[in-house]
C-alpha cells in the first residue's frame, strides 16, 4: 500500500473533484460518512457521551458532518468548535450551517475559555487538526490537547492525531493527541510508523474515502506499506525437481569467544529460511559447540582460538552474512577489509560488520554493489551520524544508501528497508522481538534467501516481514516478555505456512 505524503493527499484530492465533478463538500461527506458507519457499526446506538472537538478547517469540517450522522441516529453529542483561527474553511462553514439547521449548536472554545469537562467514560472525536497542520498548535490548543489526553476518554483521531505534523518531530510533544484509535483517509501515514511519532497513536485503520483510484495508481510514491499481497507476490516457489545446489550454498561469518551464539542463531535462520547448504566460518573456539547444537550446519575455523584473522574460502558462496559477533580487534579488521576487497558480489553486514565500516569508513569503496546492512539505530548513528528527527534520520539514511549502492535496513518496531530512494515500511513484528540476538536472525534469514536466489532488495523487504511474522507467531504462543531469539528461527517454518495461506476477508480489504 502506498504512503503519500500530505501534498500528494491534497493532489489525489483534487484529481478526484476535476474528474469525478463532485464538490469538495462532497467528498467531505463520504469521509464523515465512513467514519459513522464504523462507530455506529460498533456502538450500534448505545448511550454512551460523544464529544467531537473540530479545529475550523477541513479536518474539523469532517467532524461537524459526523456530529450530524450521529445526531440523526440518536446518539447523545456535545461539538466544541476549536476556534484558533479566523480563516475557517468553506466546507467547515457550510457544515456548521448544516448542523445549525439541525438546531445543534456547537460551543466555541478559545483562549479565554475554561477547559469543558471530559469524563473517562465519554468517547472523544479528534478533529481538530488534520494534514494542514503547519505551525505549533497555540499555547491554548496544546493545553485543551492536554486536557484530553489527561481525561483517559477513548480518543478516535479523524484521519491523523490533531498537533501530530506529517513531515517533522512534533513542535511541542505535550501538544499532541494520544489518540487511542485514527480513522485515517485513504492512505496511510509515513508518521504512524517512525519511532517518534508512531508513539502517538495505538491502533490505526485505513477507511476508503473514493479518492480515484486512477492517480492512486499513477502517483509513484516515496514510501510503501509491505503487507502479505506484496510479500506472496515476492516469494519463490520450492521446484520439485530441485535439489539442495538448488537453493544455494550460504556463508556465515562472525563469532569471537563468548560471542558464538551469534552465528549459531545466524545459521540456524539461515538453514529454516531455505538455504540449500549452509556454512559457518567461526575462530576456533566455536567448533565444537556449532557441530553439537547444528547438525545440519558446516563449520571452517579460522586459525586464530579467539577470533578470526583471516576468511578463508574454499568454495564461493552464493550468499554471505557477516558481522554478528564477530568484535572489533586489529585482526578481525583487516580480515574483513581483505574479506571485502574479494567479494564481487553482494554480502549482508551487520552488528560489528557495521561498526567496523563505521570506524573505517574508507572501507565502503569496497563493499560489493547491492549489498545489504542491517544496523539497529545505535549502528545506524556510527554510520551516517546523529539526526534531529526521524524524518531527517530517512533523508540522510536515504543519501547514505544511493552513494553507497546499499540496500539499508533500518531496523526497528517498523524496520525500514531503503533502496534507490524508495522505502518499504514493514508491518510485522512485536515488542516481544526486542531480545538479545533478533537481529542476528534476521541476518540469518535474509543470507538465506539471497542464497535461493532472491535479489538483494526482495531479500530483505521478505527476511524483514519473515522474519516479524515468525516473532508474532512465538508471541501469540508464549507471549512477548519469554520470546527468545531462537523461537522466531523455530516459527521461520509457521511463517512461511502462514504467508501460503489465502488471505482471509480483511486481508483481501487491504489489498
Ligand atoms: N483528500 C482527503 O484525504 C480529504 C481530507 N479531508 C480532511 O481535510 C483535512 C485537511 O484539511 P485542511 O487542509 O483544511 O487542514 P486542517 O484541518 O488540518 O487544518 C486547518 C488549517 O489550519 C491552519 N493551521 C495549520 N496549523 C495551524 C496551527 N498550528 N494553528 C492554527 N492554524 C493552523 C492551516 O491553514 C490549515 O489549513 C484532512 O486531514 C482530512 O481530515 C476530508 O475533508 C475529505 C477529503
Ligand atoms: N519493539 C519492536 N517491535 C518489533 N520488532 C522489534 C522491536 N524491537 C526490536 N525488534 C526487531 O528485533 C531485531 C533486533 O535487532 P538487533 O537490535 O540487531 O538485535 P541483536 O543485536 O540482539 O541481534 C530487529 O529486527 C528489530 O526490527
Ligand atoms: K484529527
Amino acid at each position: 500500500m502506498k504512503i503519500f505524503s500530505a501534498q500528494q493527499i491534497y493532489q489525489a484530492d483534487k484529481f478526484t473533484i476535476e474528474k469525478q465533478q463532485i464538490t469538495s463538500d462532497v467528498l467531505m461527506e463520504q469521509a464523515a460518512t465512513k467514519i459513522f458507519e464504523w462507530i455506529h457499526a460498533r456502538l450500534r446506538g448505545t448511550s454512551v457521551n460523544i464529544q467531537l472537538f473540530c479545529g475550523i478547517g477541513n479536518n474539523g469540517g469532517d467532524g461537524m458532518a459526523l456530529a450530524r450522522h450521529l445526531q440523526e441516529h440518536g446518539y447523545v453529542i456535545t461539538v466544541h468548535v476549536v476556534n484558533y483561527s479566523e480563516k475557517r474553511s468553506k466546507d467547515f462553514l457550510l457544515n456548521l450551517e448544516r448542523l445549525k439547521d439541525r438546531k445543534i449548536w456547537p460551543n466555541f472554545i478559545n483562549a479565554e475559555s475554561e477547559l469543558p469537562e471530559i469524563s473517562a467514560n465519554d468517547i472523544v472525536v479528534d478533529a481538530i487538526f488534520g494534514i494542514g497542520l503547519n505551525r505549533s498548535p497555540d499555547d491554548w490548543v496544546g493545553q485543551l490537547i492536554g486536557h484530553i489526553n489527561a481525561s483517559q476518554a477513548f480518543v478516535l483521531s479523524v484521519d491523523v492525531p490533531s498537533g501530530l505534523p506529517m513531515d517533522r518531530a512534533p513542535w511541542n510533544p505535550k501538544y499532541v493527541i494520544e489518540s487511542s484509535y485514527v480513522l485515517s483517509f485513504q492512505v496511510p501515514k509515513l508518521a504512524f510508523f517512525l519511532p517518534d511519532t508512531g508513539v502517538y497513536l495505538n491502533q490505526w485503520e485505513i477507511l476508503d474515502i473514493g479518492l480515484d483510484p486512477e492517480f492512486l495508481t499513477r502517483e509513484e510514491a516515496d514510501y510503501e506499506l509491505v503487507g502479505k499481497h506484496q510479500i506472496v507476490s515476492l516469494y519463490r516457489p520450492r521446484l520439485k525437481f530441485s535439489h539442495k545446489g538448488t537453493y544455494g550454498q550460504a556463508m556465515i561469518v562472525g563469532g569471537s569467544y563468548g560471542k558464538i551464539g551469534a552465528v549459531q542463531l545466524a545459521s540456524n535462520a539461515c538453514l529454516s529460511s531455505g538455504a540449500g547448504l549452509v556454512t559457518a566460518f567461526v575462530p576456533q573456539c566455536g567448533y565444537h559447540s556449532l557441530q553439537t547444537a547444528v547438525p545440519e550446519l558446516m563449520v571452517l575455523t579460522d586459525t586464530d582460538e579467539h577470533c578470526i584473522t583471516e576468511i578463508s574460502m574454499p568454495f564461493a558462496p552464493k550468499a554471505v552474512g557477516i558481522g554478528m559477533g564477530l568484535g572489533t580487534k586489529e585482526p578481525t579488521i583487516k580480515a574483513f577489509k581483505d574479506f571485502l576487497k574479494q567479494m564481487e558480489s553482494p554480502v549482508v553486514v551487520d552488528a560489528d560488520g557495521l561498526n567496523i565500516l563505521a570506524m573505517a569508513p574508507h572501507m565502503l569503496k569496497d563493499v560489493p554493489p547491492q549489498s545489504i546492512f542491517t544496523p539497529h539505530p545505535k549502528e545506524l548513528e556510527r554510520l551516517i551520524g546523529t539526526w534531529t528527527d526521524d524524518f531527517e534520520k530517512l533523508e540522510k539514511a536515504k543519501a547514505f544508501s544511493i552513494s553507497h549502492d546499499i540496500v539499508l535496513v533500518i531496523k526497528g518496531a517498523h524496520t525500514i528497508v531503503l533502496y534507490k530512494g524508495k522505502g518499504y515500511v514493514n508491518t510485522t513484528g512485536n515488542p516481544g522481538m526486542a531480545t538479545a540476538g533478533s537481529g542476528d536472525v534476521l541476518t540469518g534469514m535474509v543470507t538465506g534467501l539471497m542464497a535461493q536466489g532472491y535479489t538483494s532488495l526482495e531479500a530483505a523487504i521478505f527476511g524483514v516481514y519473515l522474519h516479524g511474522l515468525a516473532g508474532d507467531i512465538s508471541a501469540s504462543q508464549n507471549g512477548y516478555e519469554a520470546l527468545k531469539a531462537s523461537d522466531i528461527v523455530n516459527s521461520i517454518g509457521r511463517a512461511y505456512v502462514e504467508i501460503l495461506s489465502p488471505p482471509d476477508v480483511e486481508e483481501k480489504e487491504q489489498e
